[in-house]
């Protein structure tokens, strides 16, 4: 009987060697500083591999602005100053804007789909040019704000009915926290609008149920596998690419990929075709799907494209029209929620913040002199520029794409007299710029009031490319940049300041202590998940309305949402 492991162990020490013995240890020019490697593995034993932002803020505050890695045979630079990120990133961002896919969270799990981690090619170029007229003109963006607009509305609505469900004791075991979101936490109320806004944009259809929803539970089940199994250094194969070389019957992680990609397909494929079916039934809409395949037909082709990539006339086929939009509700979903969710956090960890925001916001829509106001909209930005300073401190303080998503050096290249080899994996180690003290003196505490201006200039957002207007990273740099700035900065906006408005929230008593039990935001472990995407692990608040008037308000506001659900053909809320 032959015995697998063994054989399996023995084969990939020996690709491992000849790979290693022949491009791995060339190290040649100057590459930047870094730790000490070992032959074979380089520093892949040093790097913690589900949480490596601490210990790369180590190596930052000992080799500085720019040091290199070697995982395997994988030359890596983390660059850990805006400066560095700036230079390299947005200016020589012809350089710098393909990626460096895990082999088998995209070449397999993804078929080669995967927008998010697909190299700067004719497939990105095409599928990144398709999103950007869908999410970025101001008609969209007027139309997408609308949707903002109704669903925040829900979401208070969803608060404020189903919120203290979090304050079940059953949710504060660990082994709960550890695993998925449970429907009735307040987490996914937060999550459901998010996802909502995105799958409106995309499919033209809503989430319109938290609770019990499979299709809500699927995206978030797919979102985690992903951010899990593409987890740099996960896979040896991912970083020997000669391990990849190896049969089927030896290459167990091939086989579970292509399952993978089937679930996977069940439901970004399942999308696709129900936006087809849509389109068949005649039924034209403003969403990303409807137009494209709109487009498509009236280009010569029909419904059905089948395969991968794009067509010869420079159309995309509908593997990559699904991971194109799944991977918008990918990127979309739990990136913005989790800020939220982060925000909230802060707020409670700092009263004398949540009093200030507070009492602007109040202000800002007449909520003065015991009256209740009116709900904060869209056009109040103006008079909240500390609330958008905390917006903006909560992503600098804890970022949920915490270092980023790497890109790759697409040629040789040279920067203060080091050298940078092509396909080297590319970080911009956004956790670590986040905390440089020379821009952002005391950069553990947080700090809103450090972004406002004190000019009297307008405060700004940080969602544009352009190194001047930024405050922050969390969006990205160059042509990568986040196609979803705007939309997020809009959400952010319009639910946490309802949020506010409307709501005493608060974390539960202790009863052996008597204070509120606030999850220490600097138990980075304790606090936060693990993963390339690190989001607060769940914790309970109750939510309570500040005022019967707003009470009503809210009740009103959200009956009014479903007569206008009904007028954009979209589905009312099941509760
Ligand atoms: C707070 C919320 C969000 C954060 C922190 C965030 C962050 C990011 C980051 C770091 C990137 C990669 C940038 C780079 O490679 O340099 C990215 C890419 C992307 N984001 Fe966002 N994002 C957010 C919300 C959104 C939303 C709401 C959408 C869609 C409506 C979106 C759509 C995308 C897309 C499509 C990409 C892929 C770009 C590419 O690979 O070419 N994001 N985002």
């Amino acid at each position: 009987m032959i015995n697998y492991g063994i054989l399996l162990a023995a084969l990939v020490s020996v690709f491992v060697f000849i790979q290693t013995t022949t491009s791995g240890l060339r190290r040649g020019k100057n590459l930047p500083p870094g730790p000490r490697r070992i032959p074979i593995l380089g520093n892949l034993l040093q790097v913690p591999v589900l949480r490596p932002y601490p210990k790369f803020r180590e190596w930052a505050k000992e080799y500085g602005s720019v040091f290199s890695l070697k995982l395997g045979p994988q030359n890596i630079i983390v660059l850990n100053s805006a400066k560095a990120a700036n230079d390299l990133l947005n200016t020589r961002s012809k350089i710098y804007s393909s990626r460096a896919p895990p082999h088998v969270a995209h070449d397999i799990m993804s078929d080669g789909q995967r927008l998010v981690f697909l190299p700067y090619d004719t497939e990105w170029k095409t599928a990144h040019k398709s999103l950007t007229s869908a999410l970025r003109p101001a008609a969209h963006a007027k139309a997408v704000r609308n949707v903002q607009e109704l669903e925040s509305r829900v979401t208070i609505f969803d608060l404020m009915k189903h919120g203290d469900a979090s304050l079940d004791p059953k949710f504060s075991e660990r082994a709960v926290i550890e695993a998925e979101v449970p429907d009735t936490h307040w987490f996914a109320l937060i999550r459901r609008y998010t996802t909502s806004v995105v799958m409106t944009a995309m499919y033209g259809n809503r989430v319109n149920k938290a609770i019990k929803n499979p299709r809500l539970h699927k995206i978030y089940d797919v979102l985690a596998n992903f951010a899990h199994v593409g987890q740099p250094g996960n896979y040896l194969a991912d970083l020997f690419p000669i391990i990849r070389k190896l049969p089927d019957f030896l290459a167990p992680w091939r086989i579970a990929g292509r399952k993978m990609h089937e679930w996977e397909m069940d439901l970004w494929g399942g999308l696709l075709d129900e936006g087809k079916k849509v389109l068949s039934n005649g039924t034209a809409n403003t969403s990303y799907v409807n137009t494209y395949l709109r487009e498509r037909s009236e280009g010569g082709h029909s419904m059905d494209v089948p395969g991968t990539g794009v067509t010869p006339d420079g159309f995309l086929r509908d593997k990559l029209i699904a991971y194109t939009a799944g991977t918008v509700l990918e990127a979309g979903s739990d990136t913005t929620a989790s800020t939220m969710q982060t925000f909230i956090l802060f707020m409670l960890a700092h009263p004398p913040v949540l009093e200030r925001v507070r009492a602007e916001i109040d202000a800002a829509v007449g909520a003065v002199n015991g009256s209740d106001g009116r709900m904060p909209e869209f056009e109040d930005e103006d008079r909240c520029p500390y609330f958008v300073a905390c917006i903006k401190e909560t992503l600098r303080r804890r970022p949920p794409t915490i270092m980023g998503i790497p890109h790759l050096a697409d040629e040789d290249d040279e920067y203060e007299g080091m050298f940078i080899p092509k396909g080297s994996t590319v970080i911009g180690n956004v956790w670590t710029i986040h905390l440089d003290p020379a821009v952002y003196p005391n950069p553990m505490a947080f700090q809103p009031e450090r972004f406002l201006h004190t000019d009297g200039k307008k405060m700004q957002w940080g969602s544009g490319p352009e190194a001047r207007d930024r405050d922050h990273y969390v969006f990205g740099w160059g042509r990568r940049f986040c196609l979803g700035s705007q939309i997020a900065e809009a959400s952010l906006f319009i639910v946490l300041s309802r949020i506010l408005w409307a709501f005493d929230f608060a974390a539960p008593i202790d009863p052996a202590t008597g204070r509120a039990k606030v999850p220490d935001i600097t138990d980075e472990e304790g606090t936060f998940t693990s993963g390339f995407v690190s989001v607060p692990r769940i914790y309970p608040v109750s939510f309570k309305p500040r005022s019967k008037g707003r009470e009503e308000i809210v009740m009103r506001a959200y009956d009014e949402a479903q007569a206008a659900w009904d007028v954009l053909g979209l589905e009312r809320d099941v509760n």
